[in-house]
């Protein structure tokens, strides 16, 4: 351990003389007396890239909120819309404006007011962080500009000639867009200052990796992994029973270019093999989901190949997951054993000691004496598939990020951020499950869930050595332990090949029916290290469903379950896109969000989401830097840089005044 002394001795290379050590002190002081800045809460963002980017762009609804702070009465509702839709879509507005104005003069006019504009909401929007905080925010390319037009000198006196100067020659020289678009990526950028991703990039919507991509790309961000990313980094782990399922999702939704385009790994064998294999057309319950948008885009005979890639993929995946299940008893999943209960004689299935007919009978690849034995030829399909994942250099990229990132759960400013839920027994205890012998439950579990995943990927080559952490991620997707997931079972087996509802019914955890309950959030803050009294729970997961009159707060505004609902597919149950959360210097604010029609949309008809703002905690007194984790850790370098303070005045440690020269 390093000792006090030494530590000194080590910041005084950093801070050599009384002097810089002073400046410094000062410097953090004023940084702790800034507000809080602002953090922004999404989930459940199931690969809507353009409803997500928007939603970004907009920090849900903050940008207008500025604008409306700074320009009412000023200027026009519409003048104030086509101002938001600049900073949001900076190149297509402009150039769509500039497109239907007639003469160079308009033109002129447009620039000169629109940066006018754009760079007093930037100066604002930049108001409360420090200068070397927006400098870091600012392109390279205009730094020198947008640094003279946001910190204006207030004591030059003829400033504005100046400013009007600069912002000419900037229009002679015809890098005015250019200009307004890189201010608006400052505004967007820190609008909200820190972004939470409560999880589920992926699955369902078509680019999950080009919403990555954009978190790569500068965001200040942490990601709690959502059951459907646990799936994707299973699978880019080595985990087989993985890889099938997200094959199976992406076929569902219609999305195989995800897997092929997007990252590259080629589905020749899979179909080959199912066109091969599965001769008879008898897939129905397999066809893919397609919006009507696509649906003039696709061959029949696509859907019939789509059709038969699920089929095969899903047989492969419950074969897998037998597997998994028959080396784990203590996973307690044998009613997951699907294919033991079908009777392949008479086309029926029996579930919890009933009989049910079911929609298809057609198993080419499955012997009913060993039905969990891979065929020859799907044993191939899997290792090709296989070696695709592991050898997509983007997919592996994405992965990493996933794990650099994220997290089981995150305590944050007296928060605690997870995705899904602390599975709970019946009786309301934490519910144990044994990893490796030892009964893991709570906060421990999450601990251990989240260890395991990191070791999977770390060992991804090591395939033999693998298996358990392996099965275990698969578990995260699927078990009933699983902090991710939440319910006693997932029905995907009887979705497919039963008709009668009440067999697809997946029976959610205590926890989402004990959410209300103020003494539950209670105990889990306190089990996670935090003040109860102080402290939020915030989870993704379950969309809410506002249409029957659900309440995303819950437990008195305790716990908040914050599902963005960005999935096309889910948005007719909740009846609303879905919420986001803001957490500013003045408190907590729950944002609900009408659903996003499309990027052309925002940009010609200035169509913004309609963002409504609950307040869920209000802070008595504006809240500072110096209250938040941040805050703790700056005081504690204020107080080792005034021990260093002293040592110099002591002369314990000589100053090195010659540092500067
Ligand atoms: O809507 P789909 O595609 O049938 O998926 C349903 C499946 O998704 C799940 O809800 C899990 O996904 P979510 O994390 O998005 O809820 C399963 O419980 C369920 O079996
Ligand atoms: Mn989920």
């Amino acid at each position: 351990m390093i000792t006090k002394d030494k530590y000194l001795r080590l910041l005084a290379k950093e801070y050599p003389t009384a002097a810089k050590t002073v400046t410094e002190i000062i410097n953090l002081e004023a940084i702790m007396n800034l507000p809080k800045a602002t953090e922004h809460f999404i989930s459940d963002l199931h690969g809507e890239y353009d409803a997500v980017q928007h939603v970004l762009r907009n920090g849900s609804g903050n940008v207008k909120e500025k604008i409306r702070e700074i320009f009412q009465g000023r200027l026009s509702t519409r003048e104030m819309n086509q101002l938001a839709t600049i900073v949001y879509y900076p190149e297509d507005k402009i150039d769509m404006i500039v497109d239907s104005l007639e003469s160079e003069e308009e033109i002129n006019e447009f620039y000169s007011l629109t940066l006018l504009r754009i760079t007093e909401l930037c100066a604002f929007t930049v108001s409360k962080y420090t200068r070397s905080k927006v400098r870091k925010a600012i392109p390279a390319d205009y730094a020198y500009i947008i640094e003279e037009l946001l910190f204006k000198d207030t004591i030059m006196t003829n400033k504005e000639d100046y400013y009007e100067k600069i912002i000419k020659t900037v229009i002679s020289l015809d890098r005015a867009t250019e200009l307004i678009a890189a201010i608006s990526h400052v505004i967007q950028r820190l609008v909200v200052d820190h972004l939470h991703v409560v999880g589920d990039i992926y699955d369902r919507g078509p680019f999950p990796d080009k919403i990555i991509d954009t978190f790569m790309d500068g965001h200040e961000l942490d990601i709690q992994w959502g059951n459907h990313d646990v799936l994707w980094m299973g699978a880019a782990s080595g985990s087989a029973a993985c890889m099938a399922n997200v094959i199976r999702i992406s076929a569902r939704y219609n999305n195989l270019e995800i897997i092929e385009d997007a990252y590259g790994i080629s589905l020749r064998p899979l179909i080959t093999f199912a066109e091969m294999v599965y001769k008879e057309d008898r897939y129905e319950p397999f066809m893919p989901k397609i919006n009507s948008e696509d649906e003039s885009k696709i061959f029949p005979e696509e859907i019939r190949q789509i059709a038969k890639m699920n089929q095969a993929i899903s047989i492969i995946q419950f074969k897998l997951e037998g597997e998994i299940i028959k080396r784990h008893p203590e996973f307690d999943m044998a009613d997951r054993m699907v294919l033991d209960f079908i009777d392949y004689e008479t086309g029926t299935v029996n579930l919890d000691g009933k009989d049910y007919p079911m929609l298809c009978d057609y198993f080419p690849t499955v012997d009913p004496a060993d039905p969990y034995r891979l065929t020859e030829e799907e044993i191939l399909v899997v290792e090709r598939l296989m070696t695709g994942f592991q050898n997509s250099e983007r997919l592996q990229k994405h992965v990493q990020f996933l794990l650099s990132k994220g997290s089981m759960y995150l305590s944050y400013n007296d928060n605690l951020l997870f995705h899904g839920c602390v599975p709970l027994n019946p009786d309301g205890s934490f519910m144990e499950l044994p990893i490796a012998n030892v009964k893991y439950s709570g906060k421990a579990l999450l601990d251990k869930y989240e260890e395991v995943l990191r070791r999977g990927y770390l060992n991804r080559e090591a395939t033999k050595h693998n298996i358990r952490s392996l099965d275990l991620i698969w578990y995260l997707w699927e078990g009933k332990a699983s902090s991710l997931f939440g319910k006693d079972k997932m029905t995907t087996f009887e979705r497919l090949y039963v008709a009668d509802k009440e067999t697809h019914v997946e029976k959610k955890n205590l926890y989402y029916e004990q959410r209300d309950n103020v003494e539950l959030s209670y105990k889990i803050l306190k089990e996670f290290g935090l003040d109860p009294k102080k402290g939020h729970i915030i989870n993704g997961h379950t969309p809410v469903k506002e249409k029957i009159g659900e309440n995303p707060l819950k437990a008195d505004g305790k716990l908040i379950v914050i599902d963005g609902g960005f999935s096309k597919a889910y948005q007719n149950t909740t009846g609303l896109a879905g919420y986001t959360l803001l957490y500013n210097s003045f408190g907590m604010q729950l944002v609900s969000h009408q659903p996003f029609t499309s990027r052309q949309d925002a940009i010609e008809n200035e169509k913004d989401i309609v963002s409504t703002r609950r307040i869920v905690d209000k802070e008595l007194e504006r809240k500072t830097v110096r209250q938040t984790d941040v805050g703790k850790k700056l005081t504690q370098q204020v107080i080792d840089l005034q021990q260093l303070l002293r040592a110099y005045k002591s002369g314990e440690i000589v100053e090195d005044l010659l540092s500067d020269k």
